[in-house]
């Protein structure tokens, strides 16, 4: 069985080679049985002996070395169309809870930067895990450098709760009692109980699934419109499993819509409240809210765009051989190609390695996993898709050299 403990301490290439070619959706038999270099022997290496693999300190900044692009007579793997050319990409991977979507994501990102590709991994899960899954602390959220690959990693933490404290402070609106009073006195109370009608502050009190994905999505925008993050080709998304997906998903709209609202009205209580300020020379020192709203309406807009960008933009599903993965990814399939989100690639993870002598608890887990394998041959949603496949491995995959273990199988 190949295992993660034996096979992270060879060097490259890495042992572990899928014979499936990734371009096309195989048959069931080729799907799950991996060539004999798969079969590693997990004696001659201790997990011990990974933790003490070497992590590479510095980084090599902005010496991008991307992967040429292959003639057309040469056959181009999915590996290489994903790492071939300067201009930023972003992969967003998705799917159900718990199916491996940070280790999928963080491990895509040491492949690309591995690749010459300074890259940024970003997690818009509410419960994040790349700090657990590259084993270093990358909490903050700011951009912290992820030490071990050989161009420039870093990792972005967004705290939804910060986020949306932010985003919350930036729509309060009525400005307090006292604007209230002097549009009640000029007859236009009902402006400000309009405002209150729009529920922006309900909806931040109780946020539905998808709005802190929203709102980290566009902070990450906000960082990326900086210039010193310009240095980045790569953006890779770990997001919030498949419900909160589809949530932000409608969310740009509905959140641009009501704030759209916002500012009208806003606009037209400025305009009459700086009236009567001016009669009482009373000066507004309340930040400008509606600028902070504007831009982030702005972000919001982008982050539609983003999501329907199919020149710089993909997600990517992750899921397992198992039947209630497999027909949620299929759900998720549909809606995302509904909303004309560009989708090509299906990560199939934690397949049962080959062995030659199965348990009884391995032959039938082995059976059911090729159920669900024949389910995405089967599916419309799914067979359409580019299968990428990764092993359930032994170790709990954490760090970087496991990362890049699991980056060399799955991203090929
Ligand atoms: N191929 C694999 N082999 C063995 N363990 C795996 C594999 N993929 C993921 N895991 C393990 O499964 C657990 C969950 O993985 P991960 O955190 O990547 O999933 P997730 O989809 O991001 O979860 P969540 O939805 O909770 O954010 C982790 O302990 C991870 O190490």
């Amino acid at each position: 069985m190949a295992t993660l403990s034996s096979s992270l301490l060879s060097s490259s290439p890495p042992l572990y080679k899928p014979r499936v070619s990734p371009t096309t959706l195989v048959s069931r038999t080729d799907f799950i049985s991996f060539s004999p270099r798969t079969t590693l022997s997990s004696s001659t290496i201790s997990p011990a002996m990974i933790l003490s693999l070497p992590v590479k300190q510095n980084h090599r900044r902005n010496s991008l070395q991307v992967k040429s692009v292959a003639s057309p007579t040469e056959t181009v793997s999915e590996f290489d169309e994903m790492v071939s050319g300067t201009k930023r990409k972003y992969y967003m991977l998705g799917g159900k809870g718990g199916v491996g979507k940070t280790s999928c994501a963080a491990s895509l990102a040491v492949r690309f930067a591995n690749n010459g590709h300074p890259t940024l991994v970003v997690s818009t899960d509410p419960a994040h895990s790349l700090s657990d899954s590259f084993a270093q602390d990358l909490t903050g959220g700011m951009l912290v450098p992820v030490e071990g690959p050989d161009s420039p990693l870093f990792a972005l933490e967004i705290n939804p709760e910060k986020a949306r404290e932010e985003f919350r402070s930036a729509s309060q609106m009525n400005g307090g009692t006292e604007v209230k009073d002097f549009m009640d006195g000029m007859g236009l109370g009902m402006l400000v109980e309009q405002l209150g009608e729009l529920k922006l502050g309900e909806l931040l009190d109780t946020p539905p699934p998808g709005l802190d994905e929203a709102i980290a999505i566009s902070k990450v925008i906000q960082f990326l419109e900086s210039p010193e993050y310009n240095m980045f080709t790569r953006i890779v998304f770990d997001t919030a499993p498949t419900g909160h997906t589809l949530r932000l998903l409608s969310l740009p709209d509905f959140l641009d819509a009501s704030i759209g609202k916002i500012l009208k009205l806003r606009q037209k209580i400025n305009s009459a409240t700086s009236a009567i300020k001016s009669v009482f020379g009373k000066e507004d020192n309340q930040p400008d809210a509606a600028e902070k709203l504007e831009r982030l309406r702005e972000r919001m807009v982008k982050v539609r765009e983003l999501f329907r960008d199919t020149e710089s933009t993909e997600f990517v599903i992750v899921t397992i051989p198992t039947v209630m993965a497999v027909s949620e990814s299929s759900r998720l399939s549909a809606s995302l190609k509904k909303e004309s989100v560009p989708v090509k690639r299906l990560v199939v993870n934690q397949i049962l390695p080959p062995s030659s002598s199965d348990c009884k608890f391995c032959s039938i887990k082995r059976k059911d996993q090729m159920r669900a394998l024949d389910m995405i041959r089967e599916d419309s949603e799914l067979s359409g898709l580019t299968l990428m496949e990764a092993p359930l491995v032994d170790l709990e995959i954490r760090g970087v050299p496991a990362l890049r273990f699991l980056g060399d199988i799955i991203w090929k």
